[in-house]
């Protein structure tokens, strides 16, 4: 009981130094275009909830191999440590705060979630939090896989397992070449993962041609001596408007968008938006 005390207190304390951690990220952020910054905390403020900080739900394994790479690295605006790891942070949408005209508001103002990140309860769904290496060509996720993820009983479900591939080897695609979309997604599942278990997924850069890049990835526990999961990826680098032509052609056919506001869809401000700037890194190693 006594140890349960002193555990608890010790995960609240980092919950709340993790919201403290999180204002500081968020704050460089702002700007004449974006939201309003308030100062209260996740639940309770209008800032994102940056999803890979600790939550009480995180168990003992995935708080050890997160305190592992912060100790190890830095935050994305290098406030932590000076090691080799920068961890990125996440959000539920990947587009909120940026701005644009009428097709991009409306995208904005749209119910979509980021697939991954749209359980809220904290342990339910998908617990992850990425790192990535300095000298880029790795990328690292402790993953904690909740109930909601059942596939084979008490298992994770494929399409579980593979989204969170695809989000790893996509974010580190999208953080060396910009704008990306998966190509092809080659996946050997050779061992269950337990439901509740805490993995590591660690994407590996490899070949690069024009606007292909190859990737892998391999899923294990996270003293890396059992193997889940193996694939390999092509992500094919695209134009902005190779996403947003799609976006608005469905938004003249469903929403209220005329063609107009299609001519005058800002790809300029995606691009020089925060967001994006953030998101799709253009640093090429
Ligand atoms: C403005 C929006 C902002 C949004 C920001 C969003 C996120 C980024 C930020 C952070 C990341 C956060 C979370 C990450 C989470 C998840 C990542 C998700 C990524 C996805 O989940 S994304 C959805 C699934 N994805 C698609 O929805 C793609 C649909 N598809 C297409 O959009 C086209 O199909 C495309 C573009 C792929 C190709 O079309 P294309 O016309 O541009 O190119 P083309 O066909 O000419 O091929 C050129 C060369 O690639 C070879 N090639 C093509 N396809 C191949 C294949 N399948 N296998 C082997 N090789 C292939 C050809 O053989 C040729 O090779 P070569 O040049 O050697 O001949």
């Amino acid at each position: 009981m006594m140890r349960y005390g002193v555990a608890m207190a010790s995960i609240l304390r980092r919950v709340s130094q993790s919201f403290v951690n999180h204002r500081l990220l968020a704050s460089p952020f702002k700007t004449d275009l974006m939201r309003p910054m308030v100062t209260l905390s996740w639940p309770f403020s209008a800032q994102p909830r940056d999803f890979s900080l600790p939550n009480p739900s995180w168990s003992k394994e995935m708080m050890q191999q997160y305190d592992l790479y912060t100790s190890q690295g830095e935050a994305e605006d290098g406030e932590e440590g000076s090691g080799p790891w920068i961890r990125l942070p996440s959000y539920n949408r990947t587009l909120k705060f940026a701005t644009g005209g009428a097709c991009l508001s409306k995208i904005i103002q749209s119910e979509a979630r980021l697939f991954t990140r749209n359980i809220t309860v904290p342990g339910a769904g998908f617990e992850y939090v990425l790192f990535i290496k300095k000298t880029q060509e790795k990328c690292v996720c402790i993953f904690q896989a909740g109930h909601l993820l059942e596939g084979p009983p008490g298992h994770v479900h494929g399409g579980a397992t593979a989204a969170m591939i695809d989000t790893v080897n996509g974010t580190h695609a999208s953080y060396l070449c910009g704008p990306v979309v998966t190509a092809n997604l080659n996946i050997n599942y050779r061992s269950p993962i337990p439901l509740g278990s805490t993995v590591m997924l660690e994407s590996t850069l490899g070949q690069r041609e024009g606007r292909k890049t190859f990737f892998s990835c391999r899923v294990t526990s996270t003293d890396g001596s059992k193997v889940y999961v193996e694939s390999k990826a092509l992500f094919l680098s695209i134009s902005v408007s190779h996403i947003l032509g799609g976006t608005t052609e469905h938004l003249i056919r469903y929403h209220d968008v005329t063609p107009g506001d299609i001519t005058a869809l800002p790809t300029r401000d995606l691009e020089d938006s925060e967001t994006m700037r953030r998101t799709w890194r253009t640093r090429r190693p």
